[in-house]
């Protein structure tokens, strides 16, 4: 099988272009900015709430709201992503990340407008961004923050995407899943650095991949270990490392409720 990820940012380029076609890049770039003025729009500061947990003792947990993915397929069926939010914000999440992509994650823009809506945490908007469009959209949405996966851009672009978004006053977290693309994450200015336990070419997952790249992140970045969270253990193992932020998903998604399911992981 082909990479997933080269598949996603084929099918991702064609919807950026359809989508700019229905909302020009001007109408989104003004809604941007209306909302930047917007007392309950304007950004929630994403990299700070994970801060501020941490700080405290805690965890830094960013709490997903997914209802499918390619590798595992529906994850949950009884999918209301308000109610969710609320679940997560109650029980101690930093954050939530919510998918928008539709074709691979059956996400939507809609589910990132009602989770952050009914909750007063901040918001990643969980997508492949290629294209500055995008970084315009999300803040439009109402996002907080943007992915930025190393994996599918250019050292330039991934720089300009960067700028983009904290022009608008996003924070960006920047994803990771070996050395060399640590190394060209550490050009960017966001301090939060995630590492995807997941290989998307083989959909594999292993707590190790944070673990062997430890020892290459420099003092100053916050480490958000990503993907493959699951129990208890998975967490204390992290935690024994200095890890205290956290991209947990499926474990919870296929809980009865979500959020009660974040407090037995975590608390
Ligand atoms: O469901 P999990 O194994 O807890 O993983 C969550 C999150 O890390 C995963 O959804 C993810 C990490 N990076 C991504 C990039 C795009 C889409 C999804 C992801």
């Amino acid at each position: 099988m082909s990479d997933i990820l080269e598949k996603i940012v084929a099918t991702k380029k064609v919807e950026v272009a359809a989508d700019s076609q229905k909302i020009s890049l001007a109408n989104q770039r003004e809604q941007a900015e209306e909302n930047n003025r917007d007392e309950t729009l304007k950004p929630r500061g994403f990299i700070h709430s994970i801060n501020q947990k941490i700080a405290s003792g805690k965890a830094g947990v960013i709490a997903e709201i997914k209802k499918a993915s390619p590798s595992k397929g529906i994850l949950r069926e009884h999918f209301h992503p308000a109610e969710i939010a609320q679940s997560y914000a109650n029980n101690g999440a930093a954050c939530l990340s919510v998918l928008t992509d539709r074709n691979y994650f059956q996400g939507a823009n809609a589910y990132l407008q009602s989770a952050r809506a009914a909750c007063s945490i901040p918001v990643l908007r969980k997508d492949f961004t290629i294209d500055s469009y995008q970084i315009y959209e999300a803040r439009a949405l109402g996002a907080d923050a943007i992915l930025l996966i190393v994996a599918c851009l250019e050292r330039n672009q991934m720089q300009e995407l960067e700028a983009c978004a904290h022009e608008l006053g996003l924070d960006v977290l920047v994803e990771v899943h070996s050395a060399p693309e640590l190394e060209q994450a550490l050009d960017l200015k966001t301090p939060l650095l995630g590492i995807n336990n997941r290989n998307l070419k083989t959909f594999e997952v292993t707590l190790q991949t944070t673990l062997s790249l430890l020892s290459m992140v420099p003092a100053g970045k916050t480490i958000v270990t990503e993907s493959g969270i699951m129990n208890r253990a998975d967490v204390q193992l992290m935690r024994n490392h200095h890890i205290n932020a956290f991209l947990v998903g499926e474990a919870l998604m296929r809980a009865t409720d979500p959020g009660v399911a974040l407090g037995e992981l975590f608390n």
